[in-house]
């Protein structure tokens, strides 16, 4: 039993996408909040400057997890770059503000995610949303998110948009509207020209309140309990071991690799492997660290006739949107196009080069997340299963065959030198596999590990509590039950902002 004085009504770990969103808006309403982050609590320009966010791989402000060897990738084990730093991985991110389709939260709610699906859900993607064009019917304005659009495309990213209008993809111009299908220019989480991190955007404002206490560059080792109710947690900083207690409760949004990790190192999560690494089973449930899925990524790398000119955004413009199969509910692929080269495993990067980069958004290869010791500084084993399932490869090599076709378009007849990567050798579906088995990479948006649900291989539920347990939520995109069909930030604050109302008790039609 633990007894302790209670600072904070609410400890959240994480000050991620998630985390930030929740801290904002339990101090909005008057509590008080006591958030502790991993990382360091800094911006500067590194990752300030929304052109450079591919400095930040492998930079002090990534956790740079590395999987296990991956058996469908050619044993490669694969670098997934996460955020470690106040703002989490979106102080590392792309910065496209995307929010996925209907379909995508109504498949959700459909499999026990009650109050999830998209009429549920909607309302909270516009609560956080300052949109730079003001409100309309697929937007909001006001709110701490400053979503931006590209006005003053890179020239490249217009060839993209034009080339694929003239091989018949529709023209959307907007990815979060009405018809998000199709070739055309993302929003971002821009402001003013400087990255719009869910921290600078959420807690930034409110720093001075004094219900706030934020505790950067200490790792969370456990979660503290009186008996099956969560009191608090304990972590390291400066060397020191200390603890934080909740009087309301304690909120994990470290993320889909940390808050997983953090219920085993407390007890929580698989009773056999557990055992197996040595830590005591306080609860018994078999799901946490399972369906670990992602998005993927490759590179279809071109060298460029002419010096690439500096771009004003992320280097990351515009995109397609589209579905593999007309048949299908929502689309499965998201081919990216990116003014830069985007380096493929093994082939050259030419000094001037530009990227369309085959992206697929509906894998059903699902892998796991298991603790490789009872040590909390020792990186967890991350395996993906990355196209464990055949059907991935094939819709990657049909995004990968689409992306060809853009980039032989005329529209890039003042851009194109060569194909460098997978080159004019690699010819029919065999060699574009081969290749991509080579060269696979992450988009960047694992989710899955803690999921939610009403089943038994569900870790929370519908509210976020962690089932068979009380006061303790998790909050991040680990608890989604299936990726959506874009990239993962807008989702994970929409999350945030939801986890902020359950743990408020307050209604659905108080949203906005
Ligand atoms: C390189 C990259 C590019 C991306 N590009 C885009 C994009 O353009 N658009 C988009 O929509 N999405 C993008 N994403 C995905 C998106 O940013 C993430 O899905 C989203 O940020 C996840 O939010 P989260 O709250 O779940 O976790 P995070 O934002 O990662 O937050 C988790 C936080 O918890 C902290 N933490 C973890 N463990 C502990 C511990 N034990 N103790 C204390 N703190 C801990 C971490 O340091 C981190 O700050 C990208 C991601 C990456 C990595």
């Amino acid at each position: 039993m633990v007894t302790a004085r209670a600072e904070h009504e609410y400890v959240v770990v994480g000050a991620g996408s998630s985390g930030s969103v929740i801290v904002r808006r339990l101090l909005d309403h008057g509590h008080s909040v006591h958030v502790i982050e991993a990382g360091p609590d800094v911006q500067g320009p590194l990752v300030t400057n929304p052109a450079s966010w591919p400095a930040l791989f492998r930079s002090e402000f990534d956790w740079a997890v590395m999987t296990t060897p991956q058996t469908h990738t050619n044993g490669r084990s694969l670098h997934f770059p996460r955020g470690r730093i106040v703002g989490g991985s979106s102080s590392l991110n792309g910065m496209i503000y995307i929010r996925g389709v209907r379909s995508d939260y109504d498949t959700w709610a459909y499999g026990g995610a009650t109050g999830w699906d998209w009429d549920s859900v909607f309302p909270y993607f516009l609560r956080s949303e300052d949109y730079e064009d003001g409100p309309g019917p697929w937007h909001h304005s006001g709110g701490p998110l400053h979503v931006s659009r590209v006005t003053d495309p890179h020239p490249t990213s217009a060839a993209f948009v034009e080339a694929g209008t003239s091989l018949g993809f529709p023209l959307t111009d907007d990815f979060n509207g009405e018809q998000p299908l199709g070739v055309g220019y993302h929003q971002f989480t821009i402001r003013d020209g400087k990255r719009a991190s869910a921290w600078v955007s959420f807690v930034e404002p409110v720093r001075a309140n004094p219900s706030l206490e934020v505790t950067a560059n200490a790792q969370v080792h456990r979660v503290l309990f009186d008996d099956t109710r969560a009191v608090g947690i304990e972590y390291i900083v400066d060397g020191d071991r200390r603890q934080a207690y909740a009087s309301g409760e304690v909120v994990l949004s470290a993320g889909v690799m940390g808050s997983p990790k953090l219920l085993m190192l407390s007890g929580i999560g698989p009773a056999d492997h557990l055992r197996e690494v040595g830590i005591e089973v306080r609860h018994d449930l078999p799901g946490v660290g399972e369906n670990l899925h992602d998005h993927t990524l490759a590179s279809n790398l071109y060298e460029s006739k002419q010096p690439m000119p500096a771009g004003r955004y992320s280097s990351m413009e515009s995109s397609l949107l589209w579905k593999s199969d007309p048949r299908l509910v929502a689309p499965d692929l998201q081919p990216l196009f990116l003014h830069l080269a985007y380096p493929a495993d093994g082939y050259p990067v030419p000094e001037h080069g530009y990227t369309i980069a085959p992206g697929m958004v509906r894998p059903l290869s699902r892998g796991t997340l298991r603790l490789a010791s009872a040590d909390p500084d020792t990186p967890p084993l991350v395996d993906p299963d990355m196209f464990g399932e055949p059907h991935d490869l094939e819709r990657m090599v049909d995004a990968l065959e689409i992306c060809r076709e853009i980039g032989r378009a005329d529209a890039f007849k003042d851009w194109r030198k060569t194909e460098v990567a997978p080159g004019p050798e690699a010819k029919t579906r065999d060699d574009l596999r081969e290749f991509l088995r080579r060269t696979v990479s992450t988009y960047h948006h694992q989710c899955g590990t803690c999921r939610m649900g009403q089943d038994s291989l569900s870790v929370v539920d519908p509210d976020l509590r962690v089932h068979g347990l009380q006061n303790l939520r998790v909050a991040d995109a680990s608890i989604m039950p299936a990726v959506p069909s874009g990239n993962t930030n807008a989702p994970s604050i929409m999350i945030g902002e939801k986890a902020a109302d359950l743990i408020l008790g307050r209604s659905p039609d108080q949203v906005l």
